[in-house]
């Protein structure tokens, strides 16, 4: 069987699809590679010195992990000299990076959750990057600086998404907004070679996924769905289901992904001044859009994630995503509930 490497999926989809420019297939060229360096830094563990703590705090007041911050700096170093981006922006740094003043500017921004699943990484469980590519205006570098405004963009905006994810095998999943594929890192040649041409989540699902713990803070349509989901067969839903929290949105949502099922991190009654906790620029958008692609749907609660118009760089959103079918019940009930 030929093997397409990522390098050579790329070169296609510029030359013969037309679908991305030069700049974005080295961006995603550059981005892959900077996930084969944190993957091999994580599979390294405590022999490379990359568990524990950074002892230092991000800008959202969260303990940053070693290999956050490592991570971060991998994604920042490899990308500020290819002249293809404009600005990249982190869930761990507190305003946007502008690029090196003697790099050539060019026309993307990207931004970045670096390392997602923190709290796995000590405890060898998934963890992964999440990454986010916007078009910078056409006036930055002619007759403007970049600003943060310029990143604040609604996710339907997005000219490619992807994410890594750091497991029993390494994987890449991307998109330019014609369908999803994936990746599996060939750790002998170091090459990402396709594995997955065309990702689809089935509609329906028996699987859900959610922090328990956080029931009594739930609001009343997510409290609904979930108790009918555990009243199995008997219940309104008249099926049996079954439950997963990975605790890495990268993990869970890969699984949905491969055999479908709904994920929620949904906003609740803490969230005063906070919609939620997952991040909308560095988790919710990217994998919206992907969910989207493959055939499945996102939401807030009553609304599409990818149309909601960002007010910061880290704003935070209630996540409802995987399988069409539950995602649209869901909506259904905040709708009826609002
Ligand atoms: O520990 P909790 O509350 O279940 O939260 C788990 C969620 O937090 C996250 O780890 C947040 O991401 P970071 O690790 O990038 O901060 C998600 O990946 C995951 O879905
Ligand atoms: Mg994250
Ligand atoms: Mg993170």
């Amino acid at each position: 069987m030929t093997q397409i490497t990522l390098t050579q999926f790329l070169l296609e989809q510029q030359r013969d699809h037309g679908a991305i420019d030069a700049d974005l297939r080295q961006l995603v060229e550059v981005v892959a590679s900077a996930c084969k360096r944190i993957g091999h830094a994580v599979g390294k563990g405590a022999l490379g010195g990359v568990l524990g703590s950074q002892g230092t705090e991000n800008v959202q007041g969260e303990v940053q992990k070693k290999l956050d911050v490592m991570s971060n700096d991998i994604l920042l170093q490899e990308n500020a000299w290819g002249g293809y981006l404009a600005g990249m922006a982190s869930e761990e740094m507190e305003t946007f990076h502008p690029m090196p003043a003697s790099a050539p500017l060019g026309r993307y921004l990207l931004l970045f959750d670096p390392l997602d699943g923190s709290s796995n990484i000590d405890v060898n469980v998934s963890i992964g990057t999440i990454f986010s590519v916007l078009r910078a205006p056409e006036s930055i570098g002619k007759n403007a600086d970049i600003q943060e405004s310029d990143f604040l963009q609604p996710g339907s905006k997005q000219a490619a998404a992807g994410y890594a994810v750091y497991g029993p095998q390494t994987l890449l999943v991307l998109t330019f907004g014609r369908g999803v594929v994936g990746f599996t890192l060939d750790r002998d040649l170091g090459e990402w070679i396709l594995t997955s041409e065309q990702m689809r989540i089935p509609e329906q699902t028996q699987e859900f996924a959610i922090n328990m713990s956080n029931m009594r803070h739930w609001e009343t349509p997510v409290k609904r769905y979930i108790d009918e989901c555990l009243a199995g067969q008997e219940g309104p839903l008249g099926k049996n289901y079954n439950m997963r929290w990975i605790a890495s949105m990268v993990a869970d949502v890969h699984r949905i992904l491969t055999r479908g099922g709904i994920f929620m991190y949904p906003r609740d009654q803490r969230s005063s001044g906070k919609a939620g906790k997952l991040r909308l620029m560095y988790e919710a958008n990217p994998m919206s859009l992907i969910v989207e692609q493959a055939g499945g749907a996102a939401i807030d609660g009553a609304n599409r994630i990818l149309d909601i118009q960002p007010q910061g760089l880290h704003g935070r959103v209630g996540v409802i995503l995987g399988s069409r079918q539950e995602v649209e019940r869901l909506q259904t009930y905040h709708r009826e509930f609002n």
